[in-house]
């Protein structure tokens, strides 16, 4: 039951009707298989019985059954057919959406550790695997087990003898067959993980393509791609070469039951214990069931490793997602209560405590690395703090739910991701139900609508993978109007760190301004002149606050804002000289 489970990723509901039907369709195709015993018999009949006469009649209506039988086989096998595809495409659709769900309510420290190529693969190549076991191997090892199972009841019936010949060896193919089973499991996983490796390398190499070409790297890379392609060669000829002799072995029992029940009959038939009609039925049906047989023994191996790709798939939606179920309230001051957080065991903030008021301007700066950006991210709930609170309202962000939580907040990073979709759509991200009007306005605000309309299909022109045909000035202009169109009461801002030229720094700057007009707003900021007029600037230094204060009070202190600020004011004079 459990690799029903698996082999479904968890929706073994999708296998009902393909077993219901595939199971009806192999019920009907033994109809021409017994017609096919039933005309032997009569044909044998005069020789068995020299009195007999060869009944034609019966045999003519013999083969009208077949014939008909084979229209019914025909139409039991459309809806089988049918169900087989659609259970399985239905679930491997349902299950890629059901998971790509379940990602985005896992927690980022969970996401982090796991490559996004072992992600993507799973959403794509494992759900492949379980729509190839709903459609092929589940009906396949219903189709090879039904037709054994009948004729060892029917033959036992018949001739027990025979019967015993014919299955004598199946118990030790099948503990064979089990034994590949363990083999498979330890095996299949390590394949498993070579096929990850490699497709890993493979979309690394890809990605980096430009920096490889740009640095001449052809070299380094390439070799891990290409050791990476060789593991895989190496794992694969090894699951085959373990698993082909033992799953040869079992097949051989098979046939070798075949052998024995010959042998037996030709010796029974001798001695007068067996009627050529028995034995001629047990010749038909015995050659008949060695190929469904064959088919278990070898689709069993493929079972289990398509089980193992639906156990990964269930065991990832398994994950507890991010907890907390309050509404967040509708007040949107923020207050860091000793907070201390760290990426798996590196301590990044350590006992943060500050108050940005709803409706304030707060700025956070530092050095690289002391932690801005974490913050920003605790604040979006993106991960949790390890120990201390942060409330907003009053209340604690770690019982909110998440996604109310994040309806309250708008985010303009650096890295700006622009979907391959159209402007207008990309804009619109920040509010599903925003009309064309409602989009052209936030564009407005963001001095974006200028440059958009230039574009040869305006607001329709296609950006381009994560908006490879805009300027970085334009990307960050497109995530700032989505920003506005979601209208949220807390901003989150990350400013550019690339240099942009006047014209767009003054453009992106002004599109700020009219995002943050009214709202709270947290801000890294790298260039301290933009946060001169803020209403509290935090400085960090290695995840502690160190100080904290306006633009005048800090530079009084002569600490490290005075430093930083003193060290920007020669770099500007330098950049602009240069
Ligand atoms: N996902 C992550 N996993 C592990 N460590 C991380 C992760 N993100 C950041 N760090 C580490 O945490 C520390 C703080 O990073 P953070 O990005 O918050 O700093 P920052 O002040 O925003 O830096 P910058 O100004 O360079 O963007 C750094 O040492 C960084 O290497």
């Amino acid at each position: 039951m459990s690799i029903l489970y698996n082999i479904t990723a968890g929706a073994p509901r999708k296998l009902l009707k393909p077993i219901l039907y595939t199971t009806l369709a192999n019920f009907a195709g033994i109809i021409p298989f017994a017609l096919l015993v039933e005309a032997a018999r009569l044909i044998f009949a005069p020789f068995v019985d020299p009195g007999t006469q060869l009944d034609t009649l019966r045999l003519w209506w013999v083969c009208g059954g077949m014939v008909a039988s084979l229209v019914l086989l025909y139409l039991a096998e459309i809806p089988a057919y049918r169900s087989q595809f659609r259970g399985a495409y239905s679930a491997a659709a349902e299950g890629r959406a059901r998971l790509a769900e379940h990602l985005r309510k896992l927690s980022l420290g969970f996401l982090n550790k796991r490559d996004p190529g072992d992600l993507a693969n799973m959403i794509m190549g494992d759900f492949t695997l379980v729509e190839h076991g709903i459609s092929h191997l589940v009906p396949q090892m219903i189709g090879a087990l039904v037709m054994p199972v009948l004729a060892l009841a029917g033959l036992s019936f018949l001739d027990w003898r025979m019967a015993a010949a014919l299955f004598a060896a199946f118990p030790i193919a099948i503990v064979l067959v089990l034994l590949t089973s363990s083999i498979q499991r330890k095996l299949g996983a390590s394949h498993m993980r070579a096929k990850l490796d490699a497709a890993n390398r493979l979309q690394e190499y890809l990605n980096g393509i430009r920096v490889i070409k740009a640095y001449n790297l052809k070299g380094e890379r390439f070799v891990r791609l290409e050791g990476a392609f060789k593991q895989l060669m190496k794992h694969s000829i090894r699951i085959e070469g373990l698993l082909g002799p033992i799953v040869l072995s079992a097949i051989a029992c098979v046939r070798a039951g075949l052998t024995l029940m010959v042998i037996t009959g030709v010796h029974l038939l001798l001695g007068g214990s067996l009627d050529l009609i028995t034995f001629v039925t047990f010749l038909i049906i015995g050659s008949r069931i060695f190929d469904p047989l064959t088919t278990a023994l070898v689709g069993y191996a493929e079972f289990r490793y398509h089980e193992q790709a639906g156990e990964r798939i269930v065991q990832l939606l398994e994950e507890p997602v991010m907890q907390g179920e309050r509404r967040p309230p509708e007040q949107h001051d923020v207050v860091w209560k000793d907070v201390s957080f760290g990426y798996m065991d590196k301590d990044v903030l350590k006992e943060v405590s500050v108050s940005m008021p709803s409706g304030s301007f707060t700025a956070l700066v530092g050095p690289s690395g002391s932690g801005k950006s974490t913050m920003l991210r605790l604040i979006a709930r993106f991960y949790d703090p390890d120990s201390g609170k942060i409330l907003m309202g009053g209340q604690d962000m770690k019982k909110m739910e998440p996604e109310a939580l994040l309806r309250k907040i708008s985010m303009v990073f650096q890295d700006v991701y622009l979907f391959q979709d159209t402007i207008a759509n990309n804009i619109r991200f920040g509010r599903n139900s925003a009309s064309q009007r409602e989009i052209e306005e936030a564009a407005r605000k963001a001095c974006s609508h200028d440059f958009i309309m230039k574009l040869p299909q305006g607001y329709d022109t296609m950006v381009g993978e994560g908006g490879s045909m805009l300027s970085g000035g334009e990307k960050q202009r497109i995530s700032i109007a989505r920003a506005i169109l979601k209208d949220a009461p807390i901003v989150l801002l990350d400013e550019a760190t690339a240099s942009l030229d006047p014209e767009n720094e003054k453009e992106i700057q002004m599109a700020i301004d009219q995002l943050v007009r009214g709202r709270t707003v947290i801000a890294i900021a790298h260039r301290l002149k933009t946060v001169k007029n803020a209403d509290q600037i935090v400085v960090l230094d290695n995840g502690r606050i160190v100080e904290q204060g306006r633009h005048q009070e800090l530079l009084a202190l002569e600490g490290l804002y005075a430093r930083m600020w003193k060290l920007q004011q020669e770099t500007v004079g330098w950049r602009l000289s240069s």
